[in-house]
């Protein structure tokens, strides 16, 4: 579904992301991991439109969108969650996923302004979908909250249903146990496998809680100053001296850590 080749991604003199390549087959869930400052947002942001290749192409389901914007990228099925949460703060949980339908809307701006049958008609749909999604996340009881005032947690579970709420084909997750407590990163395991069968996507992971990543990804990518050293399994990864290395080199013990 997803060919990225030979992706290099230059900021001034800064090569990002050096000749990257990766394939996401449908339904698969795929692991991007590196130390600090490896490449994994640059490549996210490649995919989602945000930045164009210096060289190389990104291939969706065999269209090259590689210098597509990023409203055509989620038009053509591919949604996106951010390090930082995203949402509008100061709309309702509802308002913050039928944002989401903008993307797909039935209607034109005079059905809006005169209310017509069309615009009552597709508006109600909006409505009763995006609570059909939030039924589905345990988020239904907050569907009238104001966004900031959910808990951390919750308000990343927002953000990936209003990610999925454009129906992507390929979801990608930036960080999404970011600020988690190890029970919430626990469920979010569970959601993660959840969400790629209920809805049917593939999902391309960024995270730095080694566990999370092991325990759900079917395979593993690993960025290092913009290069991918190792591709594989978890149990590949997890033993690859070049990552060992990386990881030891350069994050620390807490990463470090899952090779103890
Ligand atoms: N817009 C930009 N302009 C200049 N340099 C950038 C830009 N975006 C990223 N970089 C640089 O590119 C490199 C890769 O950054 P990137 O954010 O992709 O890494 P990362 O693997 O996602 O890191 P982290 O795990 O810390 O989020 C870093 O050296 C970063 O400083």
């Amino acid at each position: 579904m997803l060919d990225i080749k030979d992706l290099t991604i230059e900021f001034g003199g800064l090569r990002a992301v050096d000749k990257f390549n990766l394939s996401i087959n449908d339904n698969e869930i795929i692991g991007l991991i590196g130390p600090n400052g490896a490449g994994k947002t640059t490549v996210f942001n490649a995919i989602t439109g945000l930045h164009h290749p210096t060289s190389g192409v990104i291939e969706f389901n065999k269209k090259d969108i590689s210098m597509m914007k990023p409203y055509l990228v989620t038009k053509n099925k591919i949604a996106r969650t951010f390090q930082n949460i995203r949402l509008f703060g100061s709309l309702t949980v509802l308002d913050n996923i039928k944002i989401s339908y903008s993307y797909s809307i039935g209607y034109n701006l005079f059905d809006a302004v005169i209310k017509s049958h069309r615009y009552r008609r597709a508006e109600k749909e909006i409505e009763e979908t995006s609570l059909e999604i939030l039924k589905a996340f345990n988020l239904y009881d907050d569907a009238y909250e104001y966004a900031e005032n959910l808990p951390y947690g919750k308000q990343r579970m927002v953000e990936i249903a209003r990610a999925l709420a454009a129906e992507p084909k390929l979801l990608l997750l930036d960080e999404p146990a970011a600020g988690m407590n190890p029970q919430e990163t626990k469920n979010l395991s569970e959601l993660i496998c959840w969400i790629r069968d209920k809805f049917d996507v593939s999902i391309l992971l960024i995270e730095h809680d080694m566990k999370l990543v092991m325990n759900v990804c079917d395979r593993i990518a690993v960025l290092d100053y913009g290069k991918k050293i190792a591709e594989g399994t978890p149990d590949e990864v997890k033993n690859n001296s070049k990552v060992i290395e990386a990881y030891l080199g350069d994050c620390g013990e807490e990463e470090a850590a899952i090779y103890a």
